[in-house]
């Protein structure tokens, strides 16, 4: 393998106290909030159906116009206990929000931009207000930072000449200089969630940002750091040139899903996705395919059943309120996380063989095996096939620990679970396993 100077700092997954709680979450909330959420995808009457975050860069979508929308932000229905409220009543144990994204907009007061909310009507600190209500409801914050910021003079996405690098050298030192302002100023943040470093100029820029992540984690210790910040000596991100993950999760998975363990390499990882297809900044028009809450769950259930952790996206609008479709999704989602929340928080990856009515998850600290059946087999019959000499003890219905099952051995290893299904089952039910290996 190469030698790497700037590649994974620890092969393997973390195993202190912090990772540990946040491989626990299961449900998380992403929320991208911002000037775009004044437009909404549209323009001068115009529609944009590009994501509505990325508006700015949109053809015909006249950038100092855009620039100018902080002059107009003053959300006079922000409430950030509501929209804590909202997402512990949703089961999310964790929270994360956009201090800036690729506009270069801050949501909080920095000492080193003039374009952040102390120069809008509004005037306010959004970012504290958040982390101050989040925490006290017990959801964890992370903060979103995009590296790329199209309203920095230094910013540049490939460093070509002389000047590139002169101005490049003034961008570093004000990213530097945000990401330790935002420590400093929330303190109780429990890690970071970069986005925005695909570009050439940061991909050369390995020493610098190994150096900051360890200034930053120096800050804040645990500090938790995915693998969307580092490239490596070679510009690789995510996996080093020798395969190895850097930092402390996988962020490969924006609006997709793995379908085997073999997929996640066995890293922790989290899986952030859209309720559209590709919205995460507040559109007022969406078309195309907006996801139910049951299919919300299934991609929760998957991504617990593969040891990840599944985030999903709302996008308030321009004047801070949750759109009636976020505020419709987190109510029913609550309502299932309220009665099988216990085969989400604190488990992961079973390996049994998967089977085609749905998902296993296995409790970490307990070892209770949850089946969460999201396809019914015609006959009611539930196959599972377990590993030798594992036997399946008791069996029973998580809403009903009263309602047991026998499972009847069909083969050595292989048993059909017998449930009554009725006709008005409409979501995920679950299924409690206590194994005994004999
Ligand atoms: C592309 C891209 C960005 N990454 C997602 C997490 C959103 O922030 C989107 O704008």
């Amino acid at each position: 393998s190469l030698t790497l100077k700037h590649g994974a700092h620890r092969l393997g997954k973390r195993t202190d106290p912090m990772m540990e709680r946040w491989r626990n979450y299961g449900l998380g909330q992403f929320i991208h909030w911002g000037l775009y959420a004044i437009p909404g995808g549209h323009w001068n009457g115009a529609y944009y159906g590009g994501a509505a975050e990325w508006i700015r860069a949109w053809k015909g979508m006249p950038n100092e116009q855009y620039d100018n929308l902080y002059k107009e932000f003053d959300p006079a229905e922000f409430d950030p206990k509501a929209w804590a409220e909202q997402a512990k009543d949703m089961g999310a144990k964790y929270m994360i929000i956009t201090t800036k994204h690729h506009d270069g907009f801050c949501l909080w007061p920095s000492e080193f931009t003039d374009y952040d909310v102390t120069n809008t009507p509004y005037g306010n600190d959004i970012i504290g207000p958040l982390v101050e209500a989040y925490d006290a409801v017990g959801i964890d914050v992370y903060l979103y930072f995009s590296v790329m910021d199209w309203n920095h003079p230094g910013y540049r996405s490939k460093l070509e000449t002389i000047n590139d690098k002169e101005a490049y050298e003034e961008f570093k030192e004000f990213t530097r200089n945000q990401l330790l302002e935002l420590l400093e100023r929330y303190p109780t943040t429990k890690g970071l969630w970069f986005d925005g470093t695909w570009d050439a100029a940061w991909k050369e820029q390995a020493d610098f940002a190994d150096n900051l992540a360890t200034e930053m984690r120096e800050m804040i210790p645990g500090l938790i750091i995915g693998s969307r910040f580092r490239p490596d000596d070679y510009g690789n991100r995510h996996f080093d040139s020798n395969g190895d993950l850097m930092g402390d999760y996988e962020q490969g998975w924006e609006r997709k899903l793995p379908e085997t363990y073999e997929e996640t390499k066995g890293n922790d990882w989290d899986c952030v996705m859209t309720v559209p297809e590709n919205q995460w900044g507040y559109h007022s028009d969406w078309r195309g395919h907006v996801k139910t809450s049951y299919e919300l769950i299934e991609m929760l259930v998957k991504s617990v059943s593969l040891d990840g952790n599944f985030v999903m996206n709302f996008g308030p609008n321009g004047q801070g309120e949750i759109r009636q479709e976020e505020t419709q999704l987190a109510k029913e989602i609550g309502e299932w996380m309220d009665k099988n929340n216990e085969a989400i928080y604190g488990c992961g990856y079973l390996d049994w063989e998967k089977q085609d009515w749905g998902y296993y998850t296995k409790d970490r600290q307990t070892g209770k095996i949850y089946m969460i059946v999201f396809n019914r087999p015609l006959n009611g019959a539930l196959k599972i096939k377990t590993p030798d000499k594992v036997s399946l003890d008791k069996v029973y219905s998580l809403k009903d620990s009263s309602q047991s099952f026998v499972p009847e051995e069909i083969h050595k290893n292989e048993f059909f679970i017998h449930y009554p299904f009725s006709e008005h089952i409409d979501s995920p039910i679950v299924i409690v396993i206590e194994p005994s290996s004999n």
